[in-house]
């Protein structure tokens, strides 16, 4: 019977494929068992939603592109990680390791390699990150959502498999999702996804302009943990992180304002809803947002809006021009292919593995 160990933490942008593969797994009778950090959000997120998983956690050190004190300290913290992990693999002794990422996964992937144990690492966005390009010196293969991502990392080393989307975001209910919201079908309904942490620059704007938006839109608000403000108007539904009830909500949108986190983006394509994307900018991150949100953008799949642009303005310019092109925007993405539903990629990672 096969095992597989997986891993990958710190936003759930490094969890999410993995909840997709955990449920096919099961269903296949593989045990599966999840190695994360102590505090991290991919805790919570595998404990709650599949408690048959075994979750260990190991200890796990940011890993910084500037110098600080802090990479003295971490440099440890990486090493016991490492220790922690070479004690859970040969006690669980999996086939094999996936691992979707984060700094929590380069421990892991370097006690696999000890032990001569094959990890397939996944990258979501079209630049690798700084964990997942150490990690891919220790794995067997990377996988990509992006084709683009090929021409980063060295010949042979990677696998382009597409977008994998949780299947459940497809069962969503149009009733349970109005009677969720007491929102009704009078209005276009607008979806505020700030990543999985929440945007403080999309959500001021929002905040700010509510009664205005009101006006002509229904708005589900996810604002991220810790940035609720209570707002309660008809019309305007608020919550600072939707779990299973995302699939519902999902139904009855109409058009999306979201930063450009790869896994929401697909998932946007994928239920065919037309986006305006807002990403993280360089001064906060690498800048893989600004890339996912291009490559979106030449698709013909979403409008962009550069963070420093972000306004009311530029929100309703935006806002009009995916309603007045709404026709191509869905036929550009009815032209999207997936290369493999989870069901096929888990099939792939074992055999890829052996
Ligand atoms: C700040 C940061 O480091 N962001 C990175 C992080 O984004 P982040 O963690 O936001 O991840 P993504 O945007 O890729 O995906 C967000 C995921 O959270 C889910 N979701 C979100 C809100 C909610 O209320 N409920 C819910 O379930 C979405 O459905 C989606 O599956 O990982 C991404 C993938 O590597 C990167 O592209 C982002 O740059």
């Amino acid at each position: 019977m096969v095992k597989i160990a997986f891993t990958g933490g710190g936003t759930i942008g490094h969890v999410a494929v993995n909840m997709a593969l955990i449920p096919e797994a099961q269903r296949e009778n593989i045990t599966c068992i999840y190695i994360g950090s102590k505090n991290g959000i991919e805790q919570e997120v595998i404990t709650k939603q599949f408690p048959d998983v075994k979750y260990y956690s190991i200890s796990s050190g940011k890993l910084r592109r500037y110098i600080s004190v802090e990479n003295v300290k971490d440099v440890f913290k990486v090493q016991k990680g490492v220790l922690d992990a070479l004690k859970i693999l040969k006690k669980e002794k999996p086939d094999l390791v996936f691992s979707k990422g984060g700094f929590v996964a380069v421990p892991v992937t370097i006690a696999a390699k000890i032990l001569n144990i094959k990890t397939i690492i996944h990258e979501s966005d079209v630049t690798p990150g700084l964990a997942n390009k150490i990690a891919l010196k220790f794995a067997h293969k990377m996988y990509t959502t992006f084709e683009k991502t090929l021409d980063y990392i060295p010949d042979d080393s990677g696998d382009y498999v597409g977008s994998i989307i949780r299947n459940e975001l497809f069962e969503g209910n149009k009733q349970q999702g109005y009677a969720l919201t007491q929102f009704n079908s009078n209005k276009p309904v607008l979806l505020i996804m700030g990543g999985s942490l929440g945007s403080k620059v999309i959500n001021d704007v929002i905040f700010n302009h509510i009664d205005e938006l009101l006006y002509s839109y229904q708005i589900i608000h996810l604002v991220g943990k810790g940035n609720s403000n209570q707002i309660k108007k008809e019309g305007y539904y608020q919550l600072e992180y939707a779990g299973e009830e995302l699939m519902h909500l999902f139904k009855i949108t109409d058009y999306v304002i979201s930063r450009a986190g790869s896994n929401a983006i697909f998932e946007f394509l994928a239920l065919k809803k037309p986006m305006i994307l807002v990403p993280l900018g360089k001064d906060q991150s690498r800048g893989d947002q600004i890339d996912n949100a291009a490559q979106f953008k030449a698709q013909g799949y979403a409008s962009v809006i550069d963070e420093p642009s972000f306004s009311y303005a530029t929100l309703i310019k935006q806002l009009d021009y995916i309603k007045n092109h709404q026709h191509e925007i869905l036929q550009a993405m009815n032209s999207m292919t997936t290369r493999y539903t989870a069901h096929e990629l888990l099939n792939k990672i074992i055999q890829d593995a052996k």
